[in-house]
């Protein structure tokens, strides 16, 4: 129940809050050059949040990949439970798509991705032997949202800092190619985002995940969104935050959570209150849980 009725309760919260935009110029800039050098790669790999895997896939990117192959990464795979897994794992299954699961902060899933990436696009080499022409090195670009682990799983795959990564949104400002081994070239690129995010529920989830500028959002707004979330999710609800913050919830209103903790811990600053409980959801103190699973 929880999970059917999870879009139209998020899209009754947040219909009267101000909408989430961001577009920076250099996302702008980006999604411009991005999709001339998409024409270049034999495979593009699609990072995506495993917490929102739908919130993190950009609208326009199955029209910028026409039948180019993709594989779709699942980075932040310890951020969610078995379950969150196990369901997503047989969405894509079924739907045919491939899909590597991994951790850029461990590394886990990089060599995975890379065996995959030049197994993908080996054909690419097998034609040009026909054409007698010398293999060249497959191309594979890495493109997501901002913050997803672009950055961290080139340097988990090549096994040095090769690209900044930071834990905020915006770090990668410039497409940037990187050479692995003799025969893969990795494209390293900044976040991208649509230009106007026509689906605030997903804006919403991308501000709770951190994936967004968090000049873009009003932390107090957001986290009575994502306290509304938890009380009613499964493995987690009202008893988690009773426990973590010594409070008793009165009703479920997330804004009236946040302003009895703002006066618990916090002088009334409802802000801070607001960032407490949006960096304890990202820690983990409420558990790893996703916040989408795939539409039935
Ligand atoms: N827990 C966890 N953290 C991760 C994982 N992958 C990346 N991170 C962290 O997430 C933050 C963002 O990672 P980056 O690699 O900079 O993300 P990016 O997609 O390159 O970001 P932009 O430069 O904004 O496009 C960093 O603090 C990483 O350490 C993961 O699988 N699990």
């Amino acid at each position: 129940m929880y999970w059917e009725n999870l879009d139209a309760d998020l899209r009754y919260w947040t219909r009267s809050l101000r909408p989430v935009q961001w577009y920076p110029g250099h996302i702008a800039k980006t999604e411009k050059e991005l999709k001339e050098q998409l024409k270049l790669m034999d495979v593009v790999i699609e990072v995506r949040d495993a917490r929102i895997p739908l919130a993190t896939s950009h609208p326009k990117m199955d029209s910028w990949l026409g039948n180019r192959k993709r594989i779709i990464v699942m980075n932040r795979e310890d951020m969610v439970s078995t379950e969150d897994r196990n369901a997503w794992a047989s969405y894509f299954a079924n739907q045919g798509t491939k899909v590597v699961y991994s951790n850029g902060q461990l590394g886990m899933g990089t060599m995975k991705l890379g065996r995959m990436a030049k197994s993908l696009a080996s054909t690419v080499n097998t034609k040009r032997r026909e054409k007698g022409l010398l293999p060249r090195a497959v191309r594979a670009g890495i493109v997501g949202y901002p913050n997803v682990g672009k950055s961290s799983l080139i340097n988990r795959l090549l096994k040095r800092r090769m690209c900044p990564a930071a834990p905020r949104p915006g770090v990668t400002r410039e497409l940037k190619w990187v050479r692995f081994g003799n025969d893969l070239e990795l494209l390293d690129s900044p976040g991208i985002l649509p230009m106007r995010i026509s689906d605030q529920t997903a804006a919403i989830k991308l501000a709770i995940c951190d994936d967004i500028g968090e000049r873009s959002y009003d932390f107090a707004d957001v986290a009575a969104i994502l306290v509304q979330l938890l009380v009613r999710h499964p493995a987690v609800g009202p008893e988690a935050f009773r426990r973590r913050y010594r409070l008793e919830m009165d009703s479920d209103c997330g804004k009236m959570f946040v302003t009895k903790l703002s006066v618990h811990l916090f002088n009334g600053d409802a802000s801070q209150a607001a960032f407490r409980i949006l960096s304890d959801y990202r820690k983990g103190k409420f558990g790893w849980v996703a916040l989408e699973r795939p539409p039935t």
